[in-house]
């Protein structure tokens, strides 16, 4: 554990947290009797003509410290990467809210990095977008590739990322952000499409990130993953919390529930 963990130093709080999407044009099947019905249904509730509304996350609270990293768990569409844009302020929330200490980094595998352009260009490109100056990315290009390994099997680095595979777009993605220190790191999944070693590198990034006192968030579907980075697991499913604790016991609940 981190020797900062003690001072117990919140980062992120998140206080009854309520997460609504709203999908216009989801009407679907106009004539059929059902679809009459949904109508009906959803007009007596209040909701807009032709927006469906998705209650993703519901009621969720936490306390998030220095030094903690904290791994998200869940089946697919618990709810996991809408909470994490939320702490990011990409989403409102709907009621409850979010305070977090300083502009948390949210480096999921959608990044926004441009497929058009070279590798080299995207590290210029996502460093300016976390804020570091062309001198500190210049500094720290040479580190980014090599992190990346994406010049490991050719000269790829000078080649459209679009031309990249899933994973070595993700790599790289989570070698820029990596090459910041951040007061709080959110990580959707990016290490699942990495392979074993840079999966394994990226696991000691994650370890000296929180050193440097901050908080990391893990989304990921590989519990090895979390297992190997994170000391404390929330643990989401159908927008809610069920589980907020220590790795060990909550992966062995999820692992009974799940029969992974
Ligand atoms: N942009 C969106 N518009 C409407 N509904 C959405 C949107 N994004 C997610 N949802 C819905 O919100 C719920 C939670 O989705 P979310 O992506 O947060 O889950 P997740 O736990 O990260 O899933 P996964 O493990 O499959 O990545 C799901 O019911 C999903 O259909």
């Amino acid at each position: 554990m981190a020797d900062n963990n003690t001072e117990r130093v919140p980062t992120v709080i998140a206080d009854d947290v309520h997460i609504v999407y709203r999908v216009r044009g989801a009407g679907g099947g106009k004539g059929s009797a059902t679809a009459a019905l949904s109508r009906i249904v959803r007009r007596k509730k209040g909701e807009q003509r032709g927006v469906r509304t998705v209650h993703a996350v519901r009621g969720v609270s936490f306390t998030a410290y220095r030094g903690e990293a904290i791994g998200l768990i869940g089946t697919n569409g618990s709810g996991k990467s809408t909470l994490l844009r939320a702490i990011a302020g990409l989403l409102p929330t709907e009621r409850g809210k979010v305070y977090t200490d300083g502009q948390p980094s949210l480096l999921g595998v959608n990044a926004a990095l441009m497929g058009d352009l070279t590798g080299e260009r995207n590290v210029i490109l996502g460093g300016l977008a976390m804020g570091m100056s062309r001198e500190q990315i210049r500094d720290r290009y040479e580190s980014i590739v090599d992190f990346s390994g994406i010049n490991e099997k050719g000269d790829f680095i000078t080649l459209p990322m679009r031309t990249y595979s899933s994973g070595m777009g993700a790599r790289l993605r989570f070698s820029i952000a990596a090459a910041k220190d951040h007061d709080v790191l959110m990580i959707d999944e990016a290490l699942a499409t990495g392979d074993r070693k840079f999966q394994i590198r990226s696991e000691q990034r994650i370890r000296e990130l929180r050193k440097q006192a901050g908080t990391v968030f893990l989304v990921s579907h590989s519990l090895g993953s979390i297992r190997d980075t994170c000391d404390r697991v929330l643990w989401l499913e159908k927008g809610e919390l069920l589980m907020d604790g220590p790795t060990a016991e909550v992966l062995k609940a999820y692992e009974k529930e799940t029969g992974k």
